[in-house]
């Protein structure tokens, strides 16, 4: 059989676009592609809002392939039984798929690749997720890099490989093998009131994740530098959502950064920059796979940190009650739009395990529940740098005050009243969308008094300081 008669399955990761996307051009060069998406227990254990997200990706691409005259086929198992199983419905002889860095897919790539090459067939991943693979990433000395700024330093003379244009022509199989109901996988189930309220406020697939690259080039990216802090102007490309699911490439933004610069576009470099954080996030994460569970620095598992999610202080902090400004906005912002904006992250997770002193993983996990643009690598590295255990991290004893971060990242409180609706005559939609998005079981009301700080800012930083300097 001559290689341009063989049908290929394009097992969809983290992938779902079809500009750059390795895996995908050399399957459509074998011949028909069968693109074959699999919901797998272990490495799809998602929170409730990227549950949600994955949903609308997967439609977004459905309907995409459906116009290139392909389907999506959706299938629930173990990546090897159920790629075992489209092989001998359909005869497919090669499978072609994006690699990704977190241990557990890892773990599935390797027995993946070893057993279907055993069975006989061409089985290949590909890269495409980042600017540049992990492995191939290293010191003078042969390391791995432990600071942003030499990792960074290192990666950005290199450029990076030219994205793969949307491949000219995709073929479809002889026949199509069955595909489960997204319906029936009740993805969306998780968030119950909270879905409706997010769709409002998210986009989703390849043409989303273009047009949004197009606006943030056309209107924000010459004033990046300066206003990617300030929380109430939308400043920043508000790419993470498609990124974190692979609507788009980093290699397609860089080329378009670069390309962008060369006709006269300014600014693009901090913005490139932060695309650089995503890729040192995934170098860490594949060099340091207990990142994602444990501090990353010896000598924190002693820190009395409290991991008790149960305590009536965690709750406050999860739904925007804990009575300090900045951080209660910015965790209904999280409510309604399944994102927060990154210096509230920060003023949030600083809060959480400073003033609060709870541990990390508590906000972590709440995150990874509840963020569209949730990123194990990004998430875990971004909790541990505000929390000082991480490698490349803000030192301990730095404590954000939250209000002095206010006043100067939100020097008008329009952020605060855009995502706050106590105490005003006139809520905005957007503070009141909040309600519709939690459990009616919280009970809260746009009514309700606004709470005192359920941690004072100089108690908890003199408690938290005090705390560190005993470690
Ligand atoms: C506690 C905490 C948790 C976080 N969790 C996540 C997460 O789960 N998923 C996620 O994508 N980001 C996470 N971040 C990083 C950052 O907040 C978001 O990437 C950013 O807010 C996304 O907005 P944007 O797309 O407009 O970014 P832009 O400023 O337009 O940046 C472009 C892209 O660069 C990447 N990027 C930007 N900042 C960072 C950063 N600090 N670290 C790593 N990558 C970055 C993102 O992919 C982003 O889309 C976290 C940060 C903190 C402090």
């Amino acid at each position: 059989m001559s290689d341009s008669t063989v049908t290929s399955i394009w097992w969809i990761r983290r992938d779902l676009r079809l500009v750059d996307n390795e895996a995908l051009t050399a399957a459509a060069a074998k011949g028909p592609v069968i693109p074959l998406f699999i919901h797998e227990a272990r490495s799809d254990a998602l929170g409730a809002a990227p549950r949600w997200r994955l949903e609308q990706s997967l439609k977004a691409l459905a309907l995409q392939l459906e116009h290139k005259g392909l389907r999506l086929v959706l299938r629930k198992g173990e990546a090897l039984d159920v790629l075992r199983a489209v092989v001998s419905e359909t005869g497919a002889r090669a499978v072609h798929w994006g690699r990704l860095y977190d241990p557990v897919s890892r773990h599935i790539d390797a027995d993946v690749k070893a057993a279907l090459r055993a069975d006989g067939l061409a089985a290949e991943s590909h890269a495409g997720q980042l600017l540049h693979e992990p492995m191939t990433v290293k010191t003078k000395v042969g390391d791995y890099y432990k600071v942003f700024s030499p990792f960074w330093r290192a990666i950005e003379p290199l450029g990076v490989a030219a994205p793969l244009p949307e491949p000219a022509k995709l073929l479809p199989p002889a026949a199509w093998p069955a595909s489960e109901n997204l319906l029936d996988w009740t993805l969306s189930s998780a968030m119950r009131r909270g879905a409706s309220v997010l769709a409002r406020h998210s986009t989703a697939g390849e043409a989303a994740a273009w047009a949004k690259m197009t606006r943030f080039l056309d209107e924000r990216a010459s004033n990046y530098k300066a206003a990617r802090d300030q929380v109430a102007t939308a400043g920043t490309s508000d790419l993470s959502d498609n990124l974190a699911y692979g609507e788009i490439s980093p290699r397609s933004i860089w080329a378009t950064g670069q390309a962008a610069t060369a006709s006269g576009v300014r600014g693009l470099e901090p913005f490139l920059r932060q695309v650089g954080w995503r890729d040192f996030a995934h170098h860490l994460m594949f060099h340091t796979p207990h990142m994602l569970k444990d501090n990353w620095r010896e000598g924190w598992d002693s820190f009395p940190w409290s991991e008790d999610e149960t305590e009536a202080k965690v709750w406050a902090w999860k739904y925007g009650r804990t009575g300090v400004d900045f951080v209660d906005a910015a965790m209904r912002e999280l409510w309604v739009t399944g994102k927060m904006h990154n210096r509230a992250r920060m003023v949030a997770a600083s809060y959480l395990t400073k003033h609060m002193m709870v541990h990390w993983r508590v906000g972590e996990r709440w995150f990874a529940d509840q963020l569209i643009d949730f990123d194990p690598a990004n998430n875990a590295m971004g909790w541990q740098w505000v929390a000082g255990s991480g490698p490349d991290a803000a030192p301990y004893f730095r404590v954000f005050n939250p209000d002095t971060q206010l006043q100067k990242f939100d020097p008008e409180r329009r952020y605060f009243k855009r995502w706050v609706a106590e105490g005003q005559r006139e809520a905005p939609e957007t503070a009141l969308d909040f309600y519709e998005s939690i459990p009616k079981s919280a009970g809260l009301s746009p009514k309700a008094v606004r709470p005192q700080p359920i941690v004072g800012l100089k108690e908890g930083r003199e408690r938290a300081l005090a705390a560190y300097s005993s470690k």
